[in-house]
């Protein structure tokens, strides 16, 4: 797929993702994903531009919880320690917590999702930091990647590229695909 094409479907996803979708579903299937990862080490992302949002998990989520940290362009991303408390702001309008937070090892991660299709492939903004992050986590261990996205942001066809990580989950308002 050439980048042009792959810019084209995150466009359309994104487009998409304006539409929305229920809110409160989003909640009850992702709480009832990460009900059997009680006690593991989860990232989550703080919601913006509209994206489905996994606040409400989080919260509900027993168990140590951190944010993802972009610290440059082409690296993997860094998970800090959030206590629910002040974030700061990072690059492209994610926020993070503070550098005093401690690093964690996450076992289970929110992946926001520009769009996605049913058979687990995913596109997000284009930086290739999930791609980068679950390469190396998986590298180190077991990890599970739960896609989050609205139902209205599925495309028919993502080709997969020799770089993607697959997803073990993708949970929407509508449905929870597993894999
Ligand atoms: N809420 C949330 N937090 C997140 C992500 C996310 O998708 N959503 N990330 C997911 O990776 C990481 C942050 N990565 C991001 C990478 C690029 C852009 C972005 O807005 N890119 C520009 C294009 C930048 C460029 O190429 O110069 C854009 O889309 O306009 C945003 C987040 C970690 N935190
Ligand atoms: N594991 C990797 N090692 C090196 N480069 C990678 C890796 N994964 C992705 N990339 C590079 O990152 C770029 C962006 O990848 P891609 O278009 O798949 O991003 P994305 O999946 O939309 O973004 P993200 O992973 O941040 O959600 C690609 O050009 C790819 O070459």
């Amino acid at each position: 797929m050439s980048a042009a094409e792959k810019a084209a479907l995150r466009k359309q996803a994104l487009a998409a993702r304006g539409q929305g979708g229920d809110q409160s579903e989003i909640d009850r299937h992702l709480m009832q994903v990460l009900a059997p990862f009680e006690g593991q080490v989860l990232s989550g992302y703080v919601a913006m531009r509209g994206e489905a949002d996994p606040g409400a998990a989080m919260a509900a989520h027993r168990g140590p919880l951190c944010l993802p940290v972009v610290t440059g362009k082409a690296v993997p991303l860094v998970f800090r320690e959030w206590d629910g408390g002040a974030l700061v702001p990072g690059p492209f309008g994610t926020s993070h917590p503070a550098e005093t937070a401690a690093v964690l090892t996450p076992h289970v991660l929110i992946v926001p999702l520009a769009g996605f299709d049913r058979h687990g492939n995913r596109i997000g903004y284009g930086g290739g930091y999930y791609d980068r992050t679950l390469q190396l986590l998986r590298g180190m261990g077991p990890v599970a990647a739960i896609g989050l996205a609205f139902g209205v942001q599925e495309l028919p066809e993502i080709p997969a590229e020799p770089f993607d990580q697959p997803l073990d989950l993708i949970v929407t308002d509508r449905e929870i695909i597993r894999f």
